[in-house]
């Protein structure tokens, strides 16, 4: 079998519990795809998904976006799944934006909401 695609998981701390359910509401799908995720993100998303294997990077706050953004730029991930919280502060805003902004850069698949994930996994079935 080819490679599978890799999909990104990211959620900031107010969104934790919605990206679990996600995940887990999607776990047949997501078996397809190779799994990578901030730490405490991918954490929260293996609770989940017994059954999936995720790939644990740091921390976002501690260098795993710039992790992500750097798999992004040598082609090794192909979507990103970031439920980010418009209503806090960051102390690492400048990595979500410098992520986001490779996302767009390099022009993968981007949901920044459950609402456009959902779609964007139909759509994306590898
Ligand atoms: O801060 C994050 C994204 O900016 C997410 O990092 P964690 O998954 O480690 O909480």
């Amino acid at each position: 079998m080819a490679n599978p695609k890799c999909v990104a998981l990211i959620a900031h701390d107010q969104k934790k519990d919605d990206m679990a359910a996600f995940a887990q509401a999607n776990e047949t799908v997501f078996a397809g795809w190779k799994i990578v995720a901030t730490g405490t993100t991918g954490g929260r998303v293996q609770e989940a998904c017994p059954s999936l294997n995720v790939i644990r990077l740091k921390s976002g706050p501690l260098g795993g976006d710039q992790q992500i953004g750097a798999m992004i730029a040598t082609g090794d991930v192909h979507m990103l799944i970031f439920f980010i919280d418009p209503l806090s502060a960051m102390p690492h805003d400048v990595d979500v934006k410098a992520l986001t902004r490779l996302a767009t850069v390099y022009d993968i698949p981007m949901a920044l909401n459950r609402a456009t994930a959902e779609q964007l996994i139909d759509f994306n079935h590898p």
